[in-house]
């Protein structure tokens, strides 16, 4: 929609027929945006040829846990000179790759070639053309810049960044906390814990991008402190109101099944217990999240574990044995 308000062609590509052509009918997409008008700037299609074919630039959303298959799909019709950006917050598990490395194993590019957007941006809120500020991050500036123009207007405010691993991350990483965050609302747990968890939360998720390889300012930003706080305060949060049932307590079955959207919080905290293995960080709100998901613990007891480590100061990042373990 923003890219069609600047007046740009553009195709939206779709696996489902019956989507694509409800949006080319009634100009609406009933299922995730209800209410809301399309502008005729965009048509859907379920060929990927018709949607890529000519195109500029090309921007793929796709949940993480198919973005592989989805970059596959694209590969025969993509050229080298295109914009390619992603917009999607998660991580590859069984790899713990980021996004635009996926993107780039599947086009065979340069991985510099990929770029990301990301930041506070409730598609819900976007689509009705509320004041929006997100970021793009590209290690090629000129790239970021295009995007940028492209993006940009008057509802729609859109930085730049070259910190492509830290936005991801930020972007990944900010869903555990958020949904941590629900979790402490389901518990009732009010507000002193919900603002301890984040800015516990943003220290930890910090701590560990600073530790592969992040710029820590990164964190402070869109992609970060942005991301975070309309992650685990607004309503349209699917991360924050899975966390919330589960503090509920409801099952994590019944949690997704009642959500019908992704979240990727969940496939987020599993990796995330695989990365504080590997690079031997601490990361003990997401620990303790993936021992209530996956592990059955009761979330009271999660909480009680957190409170219960021992003293320490706020300031402490990474030891400078893990820094030089990582950088040297
Ligand atoms: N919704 C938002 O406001 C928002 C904002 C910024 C970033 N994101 C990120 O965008 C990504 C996607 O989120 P979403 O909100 O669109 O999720 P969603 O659950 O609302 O929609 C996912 C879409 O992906 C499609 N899909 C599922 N499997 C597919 C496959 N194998 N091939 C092709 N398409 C497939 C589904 O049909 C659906 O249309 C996530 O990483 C999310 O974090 C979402
Ligand atoms: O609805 P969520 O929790 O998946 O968050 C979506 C976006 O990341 C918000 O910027």
């Amino acid at each position: 929609m923003v890219l069609a308000d600047n007046g740009h062609d553009v195709r939206l590509w779709a696996r489902s027929e019956e989507q694509v052509n409800e949006i080319n009918k009634t100009r609406e997409n009933s299922r995730f945006l209800p209410g809301v008008k399309l502008p005729d700037g965009i048509r859907a299609t379920t060929s990927m040829e018709e949607a890529v074919k000519d195109a500029e630039a090309v921007i793929i959303v796709a949940p993480s846990k198919v973005m592989r298959e989805v970059a596959r799909m694209l590969k025969p019709f993509w050229r080298e000179d295109m914009l390619c950006i992603h917009a999607t917050k998660g991580l590859e598990i069984d790899t713990l790759k980021r996004m635009s490395t996926i993107i780039a194993e599947e086009l065979e590019c340069d991985e510099s070639k990929i770029g990301v957007i990301c930041g506070p941006s409730h598609a819900e809120e976007v689509a009705r053309r509320r004041p929006t500020t997100i970021v793009v991050a590209s290690s090629k500036e000129k790239e970021a810049e295009l995007a940028q123009n492209l993006l940009m207007n008057a509802y729609f405010r859109v930085y730049t960044n070259r910190d492509v691993l830290g936005a991801e991350l930020a972007g990944a990483f900010k869903n555990i906390i958020a949904l941590g965050a629900g979790m402490s609302d389901g518990l009732e747990y009010g507000d002193n814990a919900k603002a301890a968890l984040l800015t516990r939360g943003l220290a930890e998720i910090t701590r560990v991008g600073t530790v592969m390889g992040a710029n820590p300012l990164t964190f402070s930003g869109l992609a970060g402190v942005g991301d975070l706080v309309v992650t685990a305060t607004s309503r349209h949060s699917r991360n924050w109101r899975a966390g919330y049932l589960l503090g509920q307590g409801k099952p994590l079955q019944e949690v997704l099944d009642s959500m019908g959207m992704v979240v990727e919080g969940i496939r987020t905290i599993e990796a995330a217990h695989m990365i504080l293995q590997k690079y031997k960080v601490q990361m003990p709100i997401a620990e303790q999240l993936y021992h209530v998901l996956f592990e059955g613990l009761d979330p009271r007891t999660a909480v009680e574990a957190l409170m219960g480590r021992g003293p320490k100061t706020e300031m402490e990042m990474i030891s400078q044995e893990t820094w030089e373990q990582w950088h040297t």
